[in-house]
């Protein structure tokens, strides 16, 4: 791989990020995680650990992987972004849903209440020096029918998403409220990275 001094690594593998990171001009590369990295077992949630914990903890581990990363592919030290975005039902940890089943139990608890979105967002840039941010937004989701749900479930969009939802498909006809940072709920906040990557020196 070779890799401009004026790009950035982007380490994640959401298809929302790069395209998030796309919309405001940074150039970047991605650093994918290699075969025996195990994403799954990072992800898992620590006894009694509240939501914003848990996000922030996940993010620096993802970014002290990425950086290891780079080093074991002798990759210039050009800055390096994780983030990692977690959906909160007051003290509860909603992940990625593993099948249907989670997936419903989790549009079911959603929807009715308000939730919170949580993207922590970290950068290691020169020497190794870590800036973080962590954006917040509430979003309501209005009453689902079990219909509604099961028609959802079967579009697949509930799947490698947070929360079972993605904001920026088919669920937006039922998000009655949003107060926060839509990309940061779609999984990387922009003006909270756009300010880590000036802070990191970076031109965009
Ligand atoms: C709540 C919500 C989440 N999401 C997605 C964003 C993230 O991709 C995913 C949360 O999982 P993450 O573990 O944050 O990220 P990831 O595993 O997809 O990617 P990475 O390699 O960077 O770790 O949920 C949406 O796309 N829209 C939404 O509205």
């Amino acid at each position: 791989m070779t890799i401009s001094h004026e790009s950035i690594l982007l380490a994640s593998q959401s298809p929302r990020r790069r395209q998030l990171l796309e919309q405001i001009g940074v150039a970047h590369e991605l650093l994918l995680p290699e075969a025996h990295e195990d994403a799954e077992a990072l992800e898992a949630v620590l006894e009694g650990e509240t939501p914003d914990a848990y996000v922030q903890r996940v993010t620096r581990a993802k970014l002290d992987a990425a950086v290891a990363r780079r080093a074991r592919l002798e990759l210039p030290a050009v800055p390096v972004l994780v983030a990692d975005t977690t959906v909160a039902l007051g003290k509860r940890i909603l992940g990625k849903p593993a099948d249907e089943a989670e997936a419903r139990t989790m549009l079911r608890a959603l929807c009715g209440h308000t939730h919170r979105v949580l993207t922590a967002v970290a950068v290691a840039c020169e020497g190794n020096r870590v800036l973080h941010a962590l954006s917040v937004s509430r979003v309501r989701l209005e009453g689902m029918r079990e219909t509604d749900i099961d028609a959802y479930i079967a579009s697949g969009e509930p799947f490698g998403k947070a929360g079972a939802y993605g904001i920026q498909g088919r669920i937006a006809a039922f998000v009655a409220h949003v107060e926060g940072s839509y990309s940061g709920i779609m999984g990387l906040p922009l003006h909270e990275t756009a300010m880590l990557l000036r802070q990191a020196h970076v031109r965009f």
